[in-house]
């Protein structure tokens, strides 16, 4: 059983880039040139200062000679270094970002799989909003790092080591001048990105609750309305956005503190330049060229600064998005499907075996003890038990949605082989057993999209046959567009009853041998009521099944009832057998009939 591993979290920020690197290889393609030509276009960017500098001396001339044609080739040159290193810059960011966009696509497309192959378990409600975050925007961090923070960084250490290492050819006293006023920004740059981080993380944070309280009155809008409750919940929205703006303002502060900061230190740097400057052009030991040029480098270490603790918080979320990321793909696949390697089931309906079974949910008591069945094919079987009794998890084992921690389920007919279902291939098993829910999830498309995720390559006279056989066709007539209607987001379009009609569809169109059924608990109305009764009764015919019965009729009209009681199976036979055994099922089916009788009186009770 794998929760999402924490293996991740002991690797250090360098062995997570590593190893992300390593899972998306296509970053890596020709990184080696695109870091040249990073590297080129930063040298670019630097020389201009020297061209400045001899332009400016020998315009001005030594000893007042003044060379206006060398000012002109001096200007071409600066001219062409411009356009020269504005292409290779271009061509490099082209570069990097298609290495980058090829390399996290896959990661996407590996990390979409993955969450495909975790089993139900990891993929729990609460969880599934963790993992989509992880595909997406945690991917999208890591992208926004690498085509603009990454390259920024490698630009930006290039430029203020190339812009020092001029500084220093032209003068180390108006260097030291410099770094020295830089350097109390320098020391600081690390306090500052820790701070912004810690900022941006609850800008983070704000912005999920802030979605969370917009989405919930949205999607309870009915509720909003019926309960007049619209003050109070305008009210938690605008907390929710004054939340999102409070941590934003406090953000940008610190953004605004380290631009200003860097901006001073230049202005500082360039005075000091001047001044100093001055005094060593007095003495002679500089030309004015040199002290213009020095002004323009200056510029060159402002913009790296300014920029440096925004590099640094982006290159810590990557970091903690790459970790989340790679969390997520080494998290081991706990239902594995053996795929090309897996055996076949044998022909004909298919019968299920339980040998042994006991299941515990991860760190949980074990909720199946023992059990010990065999269903036989064809066999209609209803499940009952008290809320809690281990029903759905039974369910769960017998379609493999989850393994039973030990013992095993195998399929397979009494005069042929049992296969362990761990061991065929989900395609396999998936043809000849099917869990259908008690609403199937519809998508946002129209209704025969809907039910062709029964068979993707069903044609319209398939469709129409199988509709037909489940008696429905008077229902689709009914629709407006027939099975080009619009079903709305989650089917909304459609009523409580067509949506268990459509998962019905479904089935029947997948044709399995075997049928595991949750047993629709909501109401309906009465003539949809006795359509998806009369389908369901056409898709169980010849066909093995097991259903959770919530209904009387259900288990009364199955071949065998096997009752749960606390994770065991306590009885085993018919309802005619079981309901004087004076066992758990003559208890529940007193308090089932007297539910019943109950509900009719009261539908006749004048109001
Ligand atoms: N995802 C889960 N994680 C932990 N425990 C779970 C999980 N799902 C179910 N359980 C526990 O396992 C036990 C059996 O649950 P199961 O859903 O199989 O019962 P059930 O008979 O189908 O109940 P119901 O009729 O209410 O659906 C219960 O104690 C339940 O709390």
């Amino acid at each position: 059983m794998s929760e999402i591993t924490a293996e991740a979290d002991r690797l250090t920020g360098m062995a997570i880039v590593r190893r992300g690197l390593s899972l998306s290889p296509a970053i890596k393609d020709g990184l080696g040139l695109t870091l040249v030509l990073a590297m080129l276009s930063t040298i670019g960017g630097s020389v201009v200062p020297i061209l400045i500098q001899v332009t400016v001396d020998s315009g001005l001339g030594d000893g007042g000679e003044t060379r206006l044609s060398d000012v002109a080739w001096y200007l071409a040159g600066a001219a062409l270094l411009i356009v020269v290193t504005g292409l290779i810059a271009y061509w490099m960011r082209v570069r990097l970002f298609v290495a980058s966009e090829t390399g996290l696509a896959q990661m996407r497309v590996d990390a979409f799989r993955h969450v495909h192959d975790l089993s139900m378990l990891t993929q729990n409600a609460e969880r599934r909003g963790v993992l989509v975050s992880r595909v997406t925007s945690d991917i999208d961090q890591i992208s926004q790092f690498l085509q603009f923070t990454g390259i920024m960084l490698v630009v930006s250490v290039g430029q203020i080591i190339v812009a020092t290492a001029i500084m220093a050819y032209y003068s180390w006293q108006l260097t030291v001048v410099v770094l020295v006023t830089f350097l109390p920004l320098f020391i600081s740059l690390k306090w500052f990105a820790d701070r912004l981080s810690r900022a941006y993380d609850i800008v983070r944070r704000t912005v999920g609750e802030m979605l969370a309280v917009i989405a919930e009155p949205v999607v309870g809008a009915s509720v909003v309305r019926a309960y007049a409750i619209e003050r109070r919940t305008q009210e938690r929205v605008d907390a929710g956005i004054k939340g999102n703006l409070d941590a934003n303002v406090k953000a940008q502060r610190l953004v605004a503190v380290t631009f200003a900061s860097a901006g001073l230190a230049g202005g500082l740097a360039n005075a000091g330049v001047i001044a100093f400057g001055v005094i060593l052009g007095v003495r002679g030991d500089l030309s004015i060229g040199t002290v213009i040029a020095f002004a323009f480098l200056v510029g060159l270490l402002v913009g790296p600064v300014q920029m440096a603790t925004q590099v640094l918080t982006d290159a810590q979320n990557a970091i903690a998005s790459w970790r989340r990321v790679i969390e997520l793909l080494d998290t081991p696949a706990d239902v594995v499907d053996p795929g090309n390697t897996g055996v076949s089931l044998p022909g004909g309906t298919l019968g299920a075996h339980f040998d042994t079974v006991t299941f515990a949910y991860p760190d949980g008591p074990d909720v199946l003890k023992g059990i010990e069945v065999t269903i036989e094919p064809e066999q209609r079987v209803a499940i009952v038990g008290e809320t809690g009794s281990g029903k759905t998890t039974f369910a769960k084992l017998l379609t493999r949605l989850m393994d039973p921690t030990t013992g095993s389920v195998r399929l397979g007919t009494p005069s042929g082989e049992w296969q362990d279902i761990s061991t065929v291939s989900f395609e396999e098993l998936r043809k000849h057993i099917l869990m259908v829910p008690q609403e199937g999830f519809l998508f946002d498309a129209t209704l025969r999209a809907n039910l062709l995720y029964g068979k993707q390559d069903a044609t319209d006279a398939e469709l129409s046959d199988v509709i037909n056989d489940l008696g429905l066709a008077d229902w689709y007539a009914t629709l407006p567009r027939g099975l080009d209607s619009e079903v709305g987001q989650r089917g909304e379009s459609l009523s409580a009853g067509e949506r268990q009609l459509v998962a019905l569809v479904r089935s029947a169109l997948a044709n399995p041998d075997f049928i595991v059924l949750d047993e629709a608990t909501s109401a309906v109305d009465p003539q949809t009521e006795l359509r998806a009764t009369r389908a369901l009764d056409r898709l169980l015919e010849g066909r093995t099944s097991v259903t959770i019965a919530h209904r009387l009729s259900t288990a009364e009209n199955a071949d065998r009832v096997l009752v749960f009681d606390a994770g065991q199976l306590v009885e085993d036979g018919t309802h005619a057998q079981l309901v004087t055994a004076g066992g758990v099922y003559e208890r529940l089916h007193a308090s089932w009939i007297a539910q019943a009788s109950l509900a009719s009186h009261t539908a006749v009770e004048p109001a």
